[in-house]
C-alpha cells in the first residue's frame, strides 16, 4: 500500500472557533479511510480544506506527493481530487447519460479548451462504463430529477468518479437511504475501492465497522483517535466521547 493522500497538520478557525485543529492522516491507495465523529466535530470543514473549498489557515494537503495546499477546487480536481456532496450537486433537468457526459467531458480537456461533445470517445467510454457499473443503465435517458433519491446518490458517486480521480471524497452518501439502498451504497463504496482510494465521511456506525481499512474520530475540531474498526472501536476516549459511554 502507498499513501495517496498526505493531511498534516490542517485547520481554519471560523471566527472564534477552531473548527478544524491540526488534523493529520494518510490515506492510502485502495483503502477505504473513514472519517467519523458526532455532530458539529468538524468533518465537513476537514473535507471543505481537503477538497479547496474552504482556505486552511494551517496546515498541509499532499495528493501522490504533490502539495495542493490552498489551490481552488477546479485545480484540486485536475489534480485528481473527486468528490461528491452531502447536498445533490446534479442537474436535475438533464439526464443521467448527460450528467455523467459533463462530467466525463473534463477528460478530454487540453490545455484550455475542450473537444466538441461528439469527438469525446474517451470521455463517452467512461459514461457507457458508469452507467452499468452504477446500475444506471435502465435509467440513463431519464431525467436526474425523476430518480428516486437512492438513485441520485448513486449518480452523484459516478459523477464523481467520471474524472478517474486518485482519491474519491463521500460526504455521507448513505444519508437518507433505506436500509436495502444503504446496504447496496456500502458494497458499492466497497467494490470501488478496489479501483480507486476512498476517504468517506459516514454516520451510519455499522457500514462504518463494516467497510472501514482505517478510522479517523474526530471531536471539537480534532483528531481523538484512529486506527483499524476494533482499535478504534476499543478506545476508551472514541466511546465516551463518540458513542457516550465509556
Ligand atoms: N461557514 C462556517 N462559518 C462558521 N462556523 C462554521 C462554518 N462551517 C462550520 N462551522 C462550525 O464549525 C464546526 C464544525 O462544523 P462541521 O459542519 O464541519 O461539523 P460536522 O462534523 O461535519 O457536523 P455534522 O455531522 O453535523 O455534519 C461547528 O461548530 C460549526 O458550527
Amino acid at each position: 500500500m502507498s499513501v495517496v493522500l498526505e493531511v498534516r497538520g490542517l485547520g481554519v478557525r471560523f471566527g472564534g472557533i477552531r473548527a478544524v485543529d491540526g488534523v493529520s492522516f494518510d490515506a492510502e491507495s485502495n483503502a477505504i479511510t473513514t472519517i467519523i465523529g458526532p455532530n458539529g466535530a468538524g468533518k465537513s470543514t476537514l473535507f471543505n480544506l481537503i477538497s479547496g473549498m474552504i482556505r486552511p489557515s494551517s496546515g498541509k494537503v499532499m495528493l501522490r506527493g504533490v502539495d495542493l495546499t490552498g489551490r481552488p477546487p477546479y485545480l484540486m480536481q485536475r489534480a485528481g481530487m473527486g468528490r461528491s456532496f452531502q447536498i445533490t450537486n446534479l442537474f436535475f433537468e438533464l439526464t443521467v447519460f448527460e450528467n455523467l457526459r459533463l462530467a466525463a467531458q473534463r477528460l478530454e480537456t487540453t490545455g484550455r479548451f475542450l473537444l466538441p461533445v461528439r469527438r469525446s470517445e474517451r470521455a463517452l467510454a467512461r459514461v457507457h462504463e458508469l452507467v452499468e457499473r452504477f446500475a444506471l443503465a435502465p435509467k440513463a435517458g431519464e431525467l436526474a430529477g425523476a430518480l428516486s433519491h437512492g438513485e441520485q446518490r448513486r449518480l452523484e458517486i459516478a459523477v464523481a468518479l467520471a474524472t478517474e480521480p486518485s482519491i474519491l471524497l463521500l460526504d455521507e452518501p448513505t444519508q437518507g437511504m433505506s436500509h436495502s439502498d444503504t446496504a447496496d451504497t456500502a458494497a458499492l463504496i466497497r467494490d470501488l475501492a478496489r479501483d480507486v482510494t476512498i476517504l468517506l465521511i459516514e454516520h451510519d456506525i455499522g457500514v462504518v465497522m463494516d467497510i472501514s481499512n482505517h478510522i479517523v474520530v474526530m471531536h471539537q475540531g480534532r483528531k481523538l483517535a484512529e486506527g483499524a474498526p476494533a482499535v478504534v472501536r476499543a478506545d476508551p476516549a472514541v466511546k465516551s466521547a463518540y458513542f457516550g459511554h465509556a
